[in-house]
């Protein structure tokens, strides 16, 4: 049995439901650059954290701590970072979910030079009217597809991606050329084509050529410009007033705004 609650875009004692857009794509195919454009065309890039009405958080912050076996195979570009078991899942909906209920958390960020998350060097994510979550396999797990509000696929050609990624990884994540090569050819490439791309299917925008593509970018900038203004109207000025929240007796819940 479900129970079905509709709020006003509030719930008791919480903080507003932000309009949470999942933003996939494959290694290198411009996820966090289009991230950046978006923020930049809505002026939230050169302001104070907490004042932010649109925030960024990568599924970077997900990747489950290894055991000394596993750091020793990372060592050696012998770690399928490109799996989904390489992600703690149950925390990644888990903080979602408070996200979604407009509470303030604590990220870890990650360091790709140990492969392990740095939770002493933590970002604050201060409650917001719209979160971007961008990651290879943010499409993946069914109960975190699920959570979003808006999807979005960066479709960025197979050779462009290895080239930006090997410049990216040997510049600023100390790996070498032969490192970077075993990598992609025993797991990135494999991986991507079984876990990550047939979550295309599911987006509800696709955006060839990544961050190239002013077009597609200026679209979705208005998207959300038409959501921030009407996230301050006062209910009777609302197009969509209600967020519509299910609470299934498995004790999942799921935010629904009507748009
Ligand atoms: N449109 C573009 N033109 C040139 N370089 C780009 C473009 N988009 C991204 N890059 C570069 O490619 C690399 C990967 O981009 P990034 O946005 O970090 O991808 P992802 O988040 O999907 O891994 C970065 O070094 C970035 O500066
Ligand atoms: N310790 C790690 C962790 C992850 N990776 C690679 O990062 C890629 C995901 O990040 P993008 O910014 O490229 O989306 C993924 O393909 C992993 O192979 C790594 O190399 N080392």
């Amino acid at each position: 049995m479900s129970e079905i609650m509709k709020m006003n875009g509030k719930l008791i004692g919480e903080g507003k439901t932000p309009f949470l857009i999942g933003v996939s794509g494959g290694t290198a195919s411009g996820k966090s650059t289009v991230c950046k454009r978006i923020m930049e065309k809505l002026g939230q890039v050169n302001m104070d954290h907490t004042k932010r009405q649109v925030v960024c958080i990568s599924q970077d912050s997900f990747y489950r701590e290894l055991n000394s076996s596993e750091i020793a195979k990372a060592e050696k570009g012998q770690f399928n970072f490109d799996h989904p078991t390489a992600f703690n899942d149950k925390l990644m909906q888990k903080t979602l979910l408070e996200i979604l209920a407009g509470r303030k958390c604590e990220l870890p960020t990650y360091d790709y030079h140990n492969h392990a998350l740095r939770p002493d060097d933590t970002v604050t994510i201060y409650p917001a009217d719209v979160v971007l979550f961008e990651g290879i396999l943010v499409f993946y797990f069914p109960e975190i597809l699920n959570l979003f509000h808006m999807k979005l696929f960066v479709d960025t050609d197979s050779d462009t991606r290895l080239a930006r990624r090997v410049t990216r990884d040997i510049n600023e994540r100390g790996r070498d050329l032969d490192q970077v090569l075993n990598q992609y050819i025993n797991f990135v490439k494999p991986a991507f084509e079984e876990f990550c791309s047939p979550t295309k299917k599911f987006a509800d925008v696709i955006i060839p050529r990544g961050a190239d593509n002013t077009v597609a970018i200026d679209l979705i900038v208005q998207h959300i410009r038409e959501f921030l203004n009407n996230c301050h109207k006062s209910d009777s000025e609302k197009k969509s007033p209600h967020i519509t929240i299910t609470r299934t007796n498995s004790n999942e819940t799921h935010f629904k705004r009507q748009h």
